[in-house]
């Protein structure tokens, strides 16, 4: 037999053509001795086409790439490799059969040396792998989306209990390492279950997202956090920010809430929507960790609630 020419007999030259994969084989010299079926409407080149033309001669691109890697070593070492589908550009320009303008079909290519007569020669198997990496793609994508979806509330669309106390713990292990200020605050709309029995529980869920986009848009620092601790309750992490201008900060806040003068349930203390705040700062040697800073913004928040509702209580005042 002589394997530069035909394969061994019609039976065997079918069924490497029926493959439902692409069969190239190169000699020592990398040129093409063997190209199946599957190749020809992929690539566009015929069996006669590309057969004692070097593989790199037909597909300049290929130069530098892992194949041509994969290729030397079956052909110089007789090493075996397997180049996986990867995230970049797939490597052989193949197209769905038939479509010379499509996206090139994502590809695993197989590499294996063996010896027929004394010549060395390595069989190149090409899988079309568009579906499992599709597939793939898409379950990154949904993953991602749960997982970017799992630190949103999902009413207000700001951040969510679970964001906050991931994002209290970094500005903590920040404000340790930097000996840095940082700031909370704890927010609760006064009287909200006055509102919620007076205007219904879907107005109540519209109340608090006004609140909530009221709050994100008074937080403009890249560092700073607006998240729904609670049912009724908002808080706002503020790196950087002394209990000094906190306080500032958290008056502001209130004094915005107030402003948008949403009407307020009858029994509530004023006629419109308002915020009781109450604010604690990171300190070494006290509230160093999560626990106690909230502690001190929830005492100061109950504080500010016990002295008449909308105002704004600071750790300290509440003593
Ligand atoms: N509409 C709506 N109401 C909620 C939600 N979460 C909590 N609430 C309501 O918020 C109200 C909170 O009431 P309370 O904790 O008694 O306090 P309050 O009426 O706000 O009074 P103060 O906080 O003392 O000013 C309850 O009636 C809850 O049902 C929510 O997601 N949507």
């Amino acid at each position: 037999m002589n394997p530069k020419t035909d394969l061994a007999t019609p039976f065997a030259a079918r069924a490497v053509n029926l493959a439902n994969s692409g069969l190239v084989v190169l000699d020592a010299a990398q040129e093409i001795v063997l190209w199946n079926g599957w190749m020809v409407p992929r690539s566009g080149y015929s069996a006669a086409r590309v057969r004692e033309r070097s593989l790199f001669e037909v597909f300049p691109e290929l130069r530098g790439s892992r194949v041509e890697a994969a290729v030397l070593a079956a052909l110089t070492e007789e090493v075996a490799t397997t180049v996986p589908a990867s995230t970049g550009r797939a490597p052989f320009p193949l197209r769905a059969a038939g479509s010379f303008d499509g996206e090139r079909i994502d590809q695993a290519v197989s590499v294996t040396p063996f010896l027929e007569d004394g010549e060395r020669y390595c069989l190149l198997e090409i899988r079309d792998v568009s579906g499992a990496v599709d597939r793939e793609r898409r379950l990154l994508d949904h993953a991602e989306s749960l997982r970017a979806r799992s630190y949103v509330d999902g009413l207000t669309g700001i951040a969510n209990r679970r964001h906050f106390d991931v994002a209290l713990d970094r500005e903590l292990r920040r404000a340790q390492r930097n000996g840095g200020a940082l700031s909370l605050l704890l927010m609760d709309i006064d009287s909200f279950k006055a509102y919620n029995d007076h205007f219904g529980h879907q107005e109540g869920d519209s109340c608090l997202s006004a609140v909530a986009q009221a709050l994100a848009g008074m937080l403009k620092r890249a560092g700073d956090v607006a998240a729904r601790y609670g049912g009724e309750e908002f808080a706002a992490i503020l790196p950087d920010t002394t209990l000094l201008q906190a306080r500032v900060h958290a008056e502001a806040i209130r004094a915005h809430v107030a402003a948008l003068a949403m009407p307020h349930a009858p029994a509530a203390v004023r006629p419109h929507v308002t915020l009781s705040i109450g604010v604690a700062t990171f300190d070494m040697d006290r509230l160093n960790d999560a626990a106690t800073l909230i502690e001190a913004a929830d005492k100061a928040l109950y504080a500010a609630k016990r002295g008449g509702r909308d105002r704004v209580v600071v750790d300290g005042d509440a003593m």
